[in-house]
């Protein structure tokens, strides 16, 4: 994978003179085809320049271009040296238009291939805040479709520019050797199709910016309905959510549309310049034959060209269409190739840590809104294990978040081993740690990789112990193919303690000194529960463990409670202390065991 460039030195100069910027690696390979494309296009050329020399020898003789050039009389053999130049011509535009062809596609494959790896690449180093305040559809539609764009255009669009404008300048050098009233009169169109090309440009830009972000959003929505689709049946949203997606791909049709029309408009109205010129090098050129002023050979070689200089141009449209589609496309994956993580890492690496955990005045909270978390300060010794509980919002994920550093507090310092999180690379900090998150996620894979995501290469052996230890190994034996069973999206669906239990056994396979737990049991029944503690006080032997429950009767043996209210620590002890003097916690306690009933 290519090491990320830096970011883009102007972002407001044009997307392809960023890329050019960004990517220096490309560089020798784009010159190389331009080359190629050149050497290609002055081929294509040849063969009217052969056939007016032909005109030439039958019309003059001995008297020909071939002739004087070749200093052969006999008009058979200059007839016959034309055809074995031809033949050349042939060959090596064959050769070459195949050697172009392989350079580009190739060049954008490679781009395309790159580009998708490092905009994903690039996603992952975001932070949590930004993952949380996007669509995942949106990302998707710029490391999928946007990046196609590009790989679209550079395949094709690119080398069909180039040899557009090459045509121009070659085709221009035949007229204007030949003939400057004719040259003149055959480019007379060339300066309309040049403004009216930009001026269609100018139009098109701005629709094609709408057309793409019509993309992002129909993506968006589809992606995030799919990932609710028990939702929407259960609340029969299913004739409401195809009215939201009809009207967004109805937004995205309306969008194109608009761009149709306006590119659609273009090629009639390079037909009718290009008429004006062909029609006037054909009528003058014709009478100028006819007064002996300009040889009959030149004469058919100056149609052809016109014929070859005009008619590619009607393609102009398309090719500006292409061009249009991927700079919009190209904007979009520098914005978000521009887009920098808040959090970065530190440098330090503790070569072994005990997983002491302190927060000192930390103050914390989302994007620009209100503090969730209030002057919180609290010490997790090593080996101990320490619980957060309180009601519902009072800021419990929040604080776990901290301690894997997917935000920053706002104010304060949290630290680890008396390190401050902020010096330590991610492979120092999170690497110490095993995460259960709230909502388990699963990867598309066997359940044996799903455990093993914790410490790749661990043995089988490793991952039945910790399967074990997590209680799943029971229901893992059940499975149809135990261990090997498919889960993920595609795989078998399990419950969600089944799935809770899963990513514990990850979590405990990566024996980190630190362990997280948001709600890790909160799917399971009591039993499961009851036997998942005992295993825990096995596996919290020697690692510091910070969880957070509803459900007390999780929490009751933990070393100390911490209780958050409205993001405060209103209170802190162990079960027994907190349920021994009035509080929050005695009248949660009090709520959960069903001694108080209001
Ligand atoms: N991604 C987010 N963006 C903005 N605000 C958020 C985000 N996540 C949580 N909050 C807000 O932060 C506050 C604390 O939320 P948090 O999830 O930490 O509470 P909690 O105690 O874990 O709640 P629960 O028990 O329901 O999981 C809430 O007011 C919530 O609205």
């Amino acid at each position: 994978m290519p090491q990320a460039p830096p970011a883009s030195t102007t972002p407001t100069s044009h997307p392809l003179t960023q890329l050019w910027v960004r990517y220096r690696q490309y560089r020798a390979r784009v010159v190389l085809a331009f080359v190629l494309s050149t050497v290609r296009k002055v081929m294509d050329v040849m063969p009217e320049l052969l056939i007016g020399a032909a005109i030439d020898v039958v019309v003059r003789g001995s008297d020909s271009f071939v002739a004087s050039l070749l200093g052969v009389a006999d008009r058979h053999e200059q007839i016959l040296w034309l055809a074995v130049v031809n033949a050349v011509v042939w060959v090596l535009e064959s050769t070459f238009d195949y050697l172009s062809a392989l350079t580009w596609r190739n060049l954008a494959q490679q781009v395309e291939h790159d580009l998708r790896l490092e905009t994903y690449g690039h996603v992952q180093s975001l932070d949590m805040a930004w993952h949380e305040s996007r669509s995942t559809g949106s990302t998707l539609a710029v490391v999928n479709d946007d990046v196609n764009q590009l790989e679209r255009f550079l395949d094709t669009g690119v080398d069909r520019l180039w040899t557009l404008a090459l045509n121009v300048v070659l085709v221009g050098a035949v007229f204007a050797a030949s003939s400057w009233t004719l040259t003149l009169l055959a480019f007379l169109p060339i300066p309309v199709i040049i403004v009216g090309s930009l001026w269609f440009q100018r139009r098109l830009e701005p629709r094609y910016a709408v057309v793409r972000s019509a993309v992002a959003r129909i993506s968006g929505l589809v992606s995030g309905n799919l990932g609710g689709m028990a939702t929407i049946k259960s609340f029969t949203a299913e004739d409401r959510e195809l009215e939201r997606v009809r009207e967004a791909s109805d937004a995205y049709r309306l969008a194109n549309a608009d761009a149709i029309r306006a590119s659609a408009a273009f090629v009639p109205l390079i037909r009718m310049a290009i008429l004006v010129g062909f029609t006037m090098t054909l009528l003058l050129g014709g009478w100028m034959a006819l007064d002996g002023t300009l040889e009959v050979g030149l004469y058919s070689v100056l149609v052809f060209m016109t014929q070859r200089l005009l008619w590619p141009l009607t393609s102009v449209g398309e090719v500006l269409d292409l061009y249009q589609r991927a700079m919009a496309s190209v904007r979009r994956i520098l914005v978000l190739l521009d887009e920098r993580p808040l959090t970065l890492p530190g440098d330090r690496t503790m070569p072994a840590v005990t997983g002491q955990l302190e927060l000192h005045d930390v103050r914390a909270g989302y994007a620009d809104g209100p503090d969730v978390l209030h002057d919180v300060s609290m010490v997790v010794p090593a080996g101990e294990v320490h619980a957060v509980v309180g009601p519902t919002g009072a800021g419990k994920s929040s604080l776990l978040r901290l301690l894997l550093r997917f935000t920053d507090p706002r104010a304060g310092r949290v630290l680890l081993d008396g390190v401050d999180l902020r010096e330590l690379t991610w492979e120092g900090l999170r690497g110490r740690i095993g995460y259960v998150a709230q909502d388990v996620f699963l990867f598309e894979g066997s359940i044996a990789d799903n455990i093993a995501y914790g410490r790749p290469g661990a043995s089988r052996e490793e991952i039945v112990r910790a399967a074990e230890q997590a209680e799943a190994a029971e229901f893992v034996a059940s499975m149809p193919h135990g261990y090997d069973t498919h889960v993920g999206e595609r795989g078998v669906t399990l419950s969600g303690g089944q799935r809770q239990r899963l990513a514990l056994a990850r979590a405990i396979l990566r024996d980190p000194a630190v362990l997280i737990l948001d709600e890790a049991t909160s799917a399971v029944d009591n039993e499961t529960e009851a036997a998942i503690q005992r295993s825990l006080t096995e596996v919290s032997q020697g690692r510091t463990t910070v969880m957070v429950a509803h459900r007390l009767s999780t929490v009751r043996h933990a070393d100390r409670i911490w209780v958050l209210a409205g993001g405060r620590v209103v209170d802190a002890g162990t079960h027994d202390e907190l349920v021994g003097r009035p509080g929050p916690y005695a009248d949660l306690w009090a709520v959960q065991t069903g001694v108080l009933t209001d």
